[in-house]
């Protein structure tokens, strides 16, 4: 496996990878001997390049990377569905190997690359080609972010099973988004997603409430993710 980089999947979409890969990659470049940081987005849908919503867009300004939108994503298309389908849909579709070589330029030209995928780990992106082909062909471990409540331990071990099927390595487990830090299923399932998937869960984040009037306040919000990830993240198996 590539010890340059990470690549972050989840157990679903909108649980939480755009949050956390854009938290990491601030986290790494201001507290690790990492100065060259890259940001990562192969293909996305459901949106256009500009839009507040793009993980591009929200992986930009979450980061605070020295990156433009454009070079963050390598492929958008605005159809919410698999990237595979949204391509199709507009007549197009994704070269995977033009993926694959991106992959490994930016993993060369940079000191740690932090990719974030589109839903899970078998979201097709091309012709018989899926998000886990992707991370297995540039030989990156994963970061799993699954959801933190009820339902949640299937899932993640159900991913964790299908990464070893693909030879990926996990290198760990991060729970997204709770609302009650004293919830006692919480607790058991970081017990049975370490027993059951045999992998780390390196923390459990709260759901923060970033509402405001004011509109994003980036560094704000990039500030309170960064002491989140101090506090309650166990980032010492990942380097
Ligand atoms: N811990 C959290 N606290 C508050 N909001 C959160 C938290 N985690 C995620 N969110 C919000 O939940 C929504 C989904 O998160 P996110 O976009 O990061 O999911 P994703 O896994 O990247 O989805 P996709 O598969 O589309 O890339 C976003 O609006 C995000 O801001
Ligand atoms: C539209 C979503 N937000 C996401 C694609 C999710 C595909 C999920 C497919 C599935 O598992 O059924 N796109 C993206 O991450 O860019
Ligand atoms: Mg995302």
């Amino acid at each position: 496996m590539n010890n340059k980089g990470l690549f972050i999947t989840a157990t679903d979409t909108d649980v939480g990878k755009t949050e956390v890969a854009a938290a990491l990659a601030a986290f790494i470049k201001s507290k690790s001997e990492h100065e060259n940081v890259n940001l990562w987005k192969p293909v996305q849908s459901g949106v256009i390049i500009g839009d507040p919503n793009a993980d591009s867009y929200r992986l930009l300004h979450g980061s605070g990377l020295d990156q433009q939108e454009k070079d963050i994503a390598t492929y958008t298309f605005p159809k919410p569905l698999a990237p595979w389908v949204a391509a199709k849909r507009e007549g197009k579709e994704i070269d995977f190997s033009v993926l694959v070589e991106e992959g490994l330029k930016r993993l060369e030209n940079s000191d740690f690359l932090i990719t974030e995928g589109a839903g899970g780990l078998i979201v097709p992106i091309a012709e018989n080609k899926t998000i886990a082909d992707l991370a297995s062909e540039l030989k990156l471990p994963l970061i799993i972010v699954a959801r933190a409540g009820l339902g949640t331990v299937n899932h993640t071990c159900l991913s964790i099973s299908y990464a070893r099927t693909m030879g990926l390595e996990v290198k760990g487990v991060i729970l997204n988004g709770y609302l009650n830090g004293n919830d006692p299923a919480l607790k058991e399932n970081i017990t049975m997603i370490e027993n059951f998937g045999r992998v780390p869960v390196l923390g459990k984040l709260p759901w923060l409430d970033f509402e405001n009037e004011q509109g994003i306040d980036w560094t704000a919000r990039r500030q309170q993710w960064m002491n989140l990830i101090e506090k309650h993240l166990d980032l010492k198996l990942l380097f």
